[in-house]
């Protein structure tokens, strides 16, 4: 039976409870105590920020967004829209609801100048027709710590040291955010993310954290053991540079008792296996998609980021779903304008979203059929513009 016309608006802060709860039992999770509730989750609402749709009077969709910025390729970081709680009630799936919300948020996100909106996807068959694509990967790996002894090359430096949750939760935002700049796709951590990361943290996560030789935190750990051949699972492992992350892997691996570490959700490039000395003490146990992203702001999102040198490229955006983005624009080293000439190359934004951070290269996406080529060369040169130094890695669940 389909649903009836449905209404779409904001909610307020009464009906957030009902929000959460409908898009828990829409993943399949058990519903939420109301301590963790009050005290925890609630702290990811941002008022305006969530959306519901109603059918006959009840609420039957919702998702929402919260304020954040994340960084792109050259060092700046753009405002962006992280969206999450993203559900629609079983009983009124495929009606458009969610197609409604998600074009009501765009919108919104576009009126506040966000530039980009991302997510993490629950399945990979919903968010491209919205523009989506998929932005950074992660990688999840197991270490033998037996087999596993770092290189003496490795540099080392500063200091490792284990601190309660409570001081955790002092010192961990200020030291994320000091790390954000580390390479794109790293996002500021919402105002509400701590505290909602706080209300999953649970009594036996343990937090390390690195000092530089000069006593300045530059990076910590949040790990917690499993199982009785002991597992270390790793959650969240973030520095602001080489060394800080080599001596984090290095604590971690030299935990008494412990069998495996198990870094989760790592960027694909980290260099685990040049750290060690027998390579095969890490093995890859998956890779998977992370951040998805959505360019509100076409030319905005463009301009933005750095380019690496090259020859200048005529790209033509196609946007199904936010036409304003359609455009021809000339990228180079030297800026982003708009074009009246003839593209070389030929994207949707999805595709576009692929490229923008540098995770895949427009031959990758062109082999695809995602990229249509108007002129020989243009994708060698595409390639060469849009290349990063280090793989885009976000490592924050939302
Ligand atoms: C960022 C996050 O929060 S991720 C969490 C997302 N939520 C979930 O996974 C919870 C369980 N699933 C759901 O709640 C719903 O199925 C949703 C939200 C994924 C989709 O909501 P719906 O209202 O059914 O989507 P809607 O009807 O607008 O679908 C639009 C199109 O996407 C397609 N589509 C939607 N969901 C899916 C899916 N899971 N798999 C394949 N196709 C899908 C529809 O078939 C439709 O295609 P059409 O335009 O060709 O007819």
């Amino acid at each position: 039976m389909d649903v009836g016309e449905p209404e779409l608006r904001v909610l307020s802060e009464s009906e957030y409870f009902t929000a959460n709860e409908l898009f828990r039992q829409a993943l399949l999770l058990p519903a939420t105590d109301e301590e963790t509730w009050s005290a925890h989750t609630r702290a990811m609402m941002e008022p305006g920020r969530v959306l519901g749709t109603f059918v006959d009077g009840e609420l039957a969709g919702t998702a929402l967004s919260m304020t954040s910025s994340l960084a792109v390729p050259g060092g700046a970081a753009v405002p962006a829209a992280a969206v999450t709680g993203v559900a629609v009630r079983a009983d009124a799936t495929r009606q458009g609801l969610l197609t409604r919300m998600m074009r009501h948020q765009l919108d919104d996100a576009a009126r506040r100048g966000e530039v980009v909106a991302m997510l993490h996807a629950s399945e990979g068959r919903i968010y491209e027709r919205f523009g989506y694509g998929v932005a950074c990967r992660t990688r999840n790996v197991e270490i033998d710590r037996a087999q596993a002894r770092l290189r003496d090359s490795v540099p080392r430096g500063g200091r490792v040291r284990l601190v309660t949750q409570e001081r955790a939760r002092d010192l961990l935002p200020e030291l994320h955010r000091n790390c954000a700049a580390d390479r794109a796709g790293r996002m500021y951590r919402p105002e509400g993310w701590w505290p909602g990361r706080a209300g999953v943290m649970k009594k036996n996560h343990v937090i390390a954290v690195h000092a530089d030789d000069s006593g300045v935190d530059d990076g910590f750990a949040v790990y917690q053991s499993r199982g009785e051949s002991t597992t270390v699972d790793v959650w969240d492992l973030v520095a602001a540079n080489e060394i800080a992350a080599s001596e984090l892997w290095r604590f971690l691996l030299g935990i008494d008792l412990v069998n495996t570490v198990a870094g989760l959700g790592r960027p694909v490039d980290e260099p685990v296996e040049w750290w060690l000395a027998d390579r095969r003490a890490c093995r890859t146990t998956g890779v998977d998609d992370d951040l998805w992203v959505r360019l509100v702001d076409v030319p905005a999102a463009l301009r933005a980021r750095g380019y690496a040198h090259g020859a200048p490229l005529v790209l033509e955006v196609t946007d199904g779903f936010l036409p304003a983005n359609a455009g021809r624009y000339l990228i180079g080293p030297d800026g982003v304008s708009t074009a009246d000439e003839s593209p070389q190359l030929t994207l949707d934004a999805a595709a576009l979203a692929a490229l923008y951070l540098g995770d895949q290269s427009a031959s990758a996406l062109a082999a695809a059929g995602l990229v249509q080529v108007h002129e020989p060369g243009a994708l060698a040169v595409a390639d060469e513009l849009f290349q990063t130094r280090r793989a885009p890695w976000c490592g924050t669940g939302f």
